[in-house]
């Protein structure tokens, strides 16, 4: 059904989230990763993107906080440039693994597959697969570049998540090691693991989030800058795998409730991404059990459902001004 909305009603509804998700106290900051411990538990912003590079920003959108897993979809994304659709497909998969982001039973579940780019096995294999392979400045850069063209600027490293992180990473080595056994990592394992964890200590901000999310929303096409990032045929595949496994093991349940795509970050970013209309980034550091931040899912189901919109709706929808 044809479906219109104008930019001021979304500027209504998202106000309206924002105030009511605003005094939320559920859920906790990341604690193990010391460095997510200490951020602010009341930060909480909230920005659209729409197709037409328009922004809308309410709250903390310009805090840079700790990308986190949110940049897992950036660097999937990095290697579908690189490898096209089916090669991502057949080294690494696009599977729900139905388990937490950090899990080891889901590679050995998997039959020794690292299931999905957007698990942290499927990460780190991710990052082994960066080009140019066996140089670690060079991918470094590549990952970089390719995060800055989604958000249409540069993230900026925190340095010291990225040391807290890399001190505390045993359970990732482990995953590094593991999958390394299994020839599912195609590079160094411990400089793909080191990439991961400097990729998921980049300082990015919400709106910067919104951005990305917006230019996966508008078919690789950055809406702010009109740059191509990437061709329009990897968009279903990047959204796709964000329906599957976005929320871990809360993805189904956000979908049938949310009815958008959506990837979380232990940071507290969520990157929502409703193709062909917006773009959709929050941020308040608090997570629920399975990592994924309480403040911003309340947000942007919020929205989704005022607005009556989702991608299992059927709906053919217009922004009007
Ligand atoms: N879900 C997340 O954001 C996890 C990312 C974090 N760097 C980790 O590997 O544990």
């Amino acid at each position: 059904m044809e479906k219109k909305i104008s930019i001021s009603q979304i500027k209504e509804v998202a106000q309206e989230a924002y105030n009511e998700v605003k005094g939320s106290t559920g859920g906790k900051n990341a604690d193990y990763i010391p460095y997510l411990a200490n951020i602010d538990t009341k930060l909480f912003g909230l920005s659209i993107c729409l197709m037409n590079g328009q922004t809308i920003n309410i709250g903390d959108t310009d805090y840079c906080f700790g990308i986190e897993s949110v940049s897992k979809v950036h660097t999937a994304i990095l290697i579908l440039r690189q490898y096209g659709a089916q090669k991502v497909l057949d080294m690494i998969g696009a599977d729900a693994t139905g388990l937490p982001f950090n899990s080891i039973i889901a590679i050995l579940l998997e039959n020794d597959h690292p299931s999905t780019p957007l698990v942290n096995a499927g990460a780190i294999s991710a990052c082994s697969m960066v080009q140019p392979v066996g140089n670690s400045d060079k991918k470094w850069d590549a990952i970089v570049q390719n995060i800055t063209e989604l958000c249409g600027s540069a993230p900026q490293l925190i340095d010291e998540l990225y040391k807290s992180e890399t001190a505390t990473n045993f359970n990732n080595r482990s995953i590094a090691w593991l999958l390394k056994n299994y020839n599912r990592i195609y590079d160094d394992p411990d400089m793909a693991l080191d990439l991961y964890t400097r990729q998921c200590s980049l300082g990015i901000t919400a709106q910067q989030l919104g951005i990305a999310a917006g230019t996966i929303a508008n078919n690789g096409v950055n809406p702010v800058t009109k740059q191509t990032v990437f061709e329009a045929s990897l968009a279903p595949k990047i959204t796709s795998m964000i329906s599957t496994v976005g929320f871990y093991e809360h993805s189904g349940d956000w979908m049938y409730t949310a009815g958008i795509p959506a990837k979380s970050g232990v940071g507290g970013g969520v990157m929502a991404v409703l193709p062909g209309v917006m773009g959709v980034s929050a941020f308040a550091p608090p997570l629920d059990e399975a990592g994924n931040s309480v403040k911003a899912q309340s947000a942007i189901k919020f929205i989704m459902n005022k607005l009556g919109l989702g991608v299992f709706n059927g709906d053919n929808v217009t922004i009007t001004e």
